[in-house]
């Protein structure tokens, strides 16, 4: 059954994800829920189909705020938005790399916080074997186009590996705590994971830089006393922004569904 009031929905980030998801909202895509508002750190010039607002104009208007734009607006709105009411539907998961923050926006009242799957799928399971007891290995291995990897702390040596390279280069090995803040931008996933199966420090991440990469691919392979798990999703980047899967707005408004009450709908 669908909620009696629709869902006045705020955006945070115009960008490749904002973009697809504000689109579908303004067209009436999402029974439930309207847009009612952009939020983004540009001047937008009446280029989206609702108007731009501040945050805080966001928290007064909307009922739910969709964050598309990065980790740091999860650090410095998550928990205002939240103890202003209003629920919040997060993105850039890597954010919650950090147990502080993390608990404070799963205390925060009365708003609630949410995440989409985003570019990974699986995680409804993982997160259901976890609560029959932890998982004894967590995998990820995430292979991009060098191109969206690359960070300003990489030394020049790295950086002519990734540039230079005709086959799959490993940029990084560790843990879903320390990688999605080597990579805020590119590898939420890892800590989207680590929120399903519990613990950030269990899940061994693996970033590898190919340049035959035409599709990001994802594999988590995770085992327990209760069984083993492979998930392998391969997507097309999106042409914004070939760091970001072109699926992810789609998991960000099947998300939205959910929300606003949309009945059918795989929970
Ligand atoms: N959970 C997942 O699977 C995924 C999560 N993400 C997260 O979503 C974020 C957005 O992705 P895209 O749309 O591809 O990025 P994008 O770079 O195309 O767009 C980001 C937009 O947010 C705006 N923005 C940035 N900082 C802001 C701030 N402080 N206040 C207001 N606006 C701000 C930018 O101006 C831009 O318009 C990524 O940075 C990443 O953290 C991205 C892909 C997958
Ligand atoms: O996790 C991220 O930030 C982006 C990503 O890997 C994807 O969209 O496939």
């Amino acid at each position: 059954m669908s909620r009696a009031t629709p869902r006045k929905v705020g955006l945070i980030g115009w960008g490749a994800i904002g973009r697809v998801v504000g689109g579908a909202l303004a067209a009436g895509q999402v029974p439930g829920a309207e847009l009612v508002c952009v939020v983004d750190n540009r001047p937008l010039a009446g280029t989206a189909p609702a108007p731009q607002r501040t945050v805080e104009q966001a928290m007064e208007t909307c009922d739910l705020i969709v964050e598309a734009a990065g980790q740091g607006v999860v650090r410095e709105w998550g928990a205002a938005i939240l103890a202003s009411g209003t629920d919040l539907l997060i993105a850039s998961t890597g954010a919650l790399t950090d147990d502080t923050l993390t608990d404070k926006l799963l205390h925060t009242t009365p708003g609630r916080v949410y995440f989409t799957g985003g570019a990974v799928g699986g995680l409804d399971l993982l997160q259901a074997v976890r609560a029959m007891g932890p998982l004894d290995e967590v995998r990820l291995t995430t292979t991009k186009l060098p191109a969206t990897l690359e960070q300003p702390w990489m030394d020049a040596e790295l950086l002519r590996r990734m540039r230079s390279a005709t086959g799959p280069v490993e940029v990084m090995a560790g843990t879903a705590r320390d990688v999605p803040v080597k990579f805020p931008k590119s590898t939420n996933v890892a800590a989207s994971v680590a929120l399903a199966v519990g613990d950030p420090d269990a899940v061994r991440v693996s970033v590898v830089a190919d340049p035959a990469a035409a599709h990001t691919s994802h594999v988590i392979e995770a085992s327990g006393a209760h069984g083993a798990y492979r998930f392998e999703v391969r997507h097309l980047p999106a042409a914004a922004n070939p760091a970001t899967s072109q699926v992810v707005p789609y998991a960000v408004l099947r998300s939205l569904a959910a929300l606003a009450g949309r009945t059918g709908q795989i929970l």
